[in-house]
């Protein structure tokens, strides 16, 4: 049987990311939490942020996963049948169940959108998680990019949300162009460095990397506008493709998502209890 454990689910759009929070015993003084492999520290005194073990799920193995767990967050960018779905399950294994919600304000972050309800959940735990990072870190200014299916970027400047960008991610970029032309067509070969395409697979593969990496250029120019020192966060399904690029001033945090929900979870007094099952 698997230690009491908080369950953190991060459903995108083209899949569902998952890890354990293990409350550990000094949980309550200095609220370190370890990941299912690797620790994470939080709270004033943590210097050291790792990231956590991210893990894929079906729909289907949901039903275990909350099964095992003594309480669950999630965020969804799906529809609301999924999100009921998960808040069933958890229900029927008597856990409570947190959805997070894009917020005005939160942890000393303010929202720079009117309706923040328009603003996906899983941006808003990358906000949430970029500013935590950056308080450990000592950097108040800090980029984060989440390159999934769509690539989006959020610019926080003395901790504060400024705005972002919402575009599409280097599958849909592909898919896009192979499915609006006559003649393209791609190998779904992944490219690991930027040079020049040399057939018609190659080129696509490229160009959607050379506009992924532009996104991420763009970004970090546009905050030099703003201020000269600060931290870029990469995250997403593509992250570790730019980051091999060799693209300089990145940090990589394969679900930065993830963070912010358990930045949530560590906030929330949900005590687990005592798994009997
Ligand atoms: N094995 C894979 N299956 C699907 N997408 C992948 C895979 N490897 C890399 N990717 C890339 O990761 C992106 C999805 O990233 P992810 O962070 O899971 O997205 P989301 O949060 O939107 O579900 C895809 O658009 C694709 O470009
Ligand atoms: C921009 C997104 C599609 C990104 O989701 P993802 O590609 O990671 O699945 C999602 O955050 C979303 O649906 N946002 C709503 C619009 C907004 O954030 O303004
Ligand atoms: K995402």
């Amino acid at each position: 049987m698997l230690d009491p454990h908080k369950l953190l689910i991060d459903v995108g759009n083209t899949s569902i990311k998952y890890t354990r929070l293990v409350m550990s015993t000094e949980t309550q003084t200095n609220e370190a939490i370890r990941g299912e492999s690797q620790r994470v520290a939080f709270g004033k005194h943590s210097t050291n942020i790792e990231t956590f073990q991210v893990m894929h799920a079906d729909i289907e193995e949901l039903d275990d996963l909350i099964a095992q767990a003594s309480a669950c967050f999630f965020c969804s960018v799906k529809n609301d049948e999924l999100s009921a779905h998960i808040k069933a399950l958890c229900k029927k294994a008597q856990i409570p169940c947190e959805q997070a919600t894009t917020k005005a304000s939160q942890f000393g972050v303010k929202n720079v959108y009117s309706n923040e309800q328009n603003m996906g959940a899983d941006r808003w735990m990358a906000i949430i998680a970029a500013s935590h990072i950056g308080n450990i870190k000592g950097f108040d200014n800090v980029i984060v990019i989440d390159a999934g299916t769509a690539i989006t970027c959020d610019f926080l400047v003395g901790h504060q949300h400024i705005g972002g960008w919402i575009a599409p991610g280097m599958q849909l970029l592909r898919d896009s162009v192979v499915n609006n032309t006559t003649r393209v067509f791609d190998d779904q070969t992944l490219p690991t460095t930027l040079m020049a395409g040399t057939d018609t697979p190659e080129c696509v593969a490229q160009g959607a990397l050379a506009q992924t990496m532009g996104f991420v250029a763009q970004a970090k120019q546009l905050m030099s506008d703003y201020c000269d020192d600060f931290e870029c966060i990469v995250s997403g399904g593509d992250a570790r493709l730019i980051a091999e690029t060799g693209m300089s001033g990145i940090q990589v945090y394969p679900n930065i998502v993830l963070i912010g929900l358990a930045i949530l979870a560590s906030h929330n007094n949900i005590i687990p209890p005592l798994h009997t099952r």
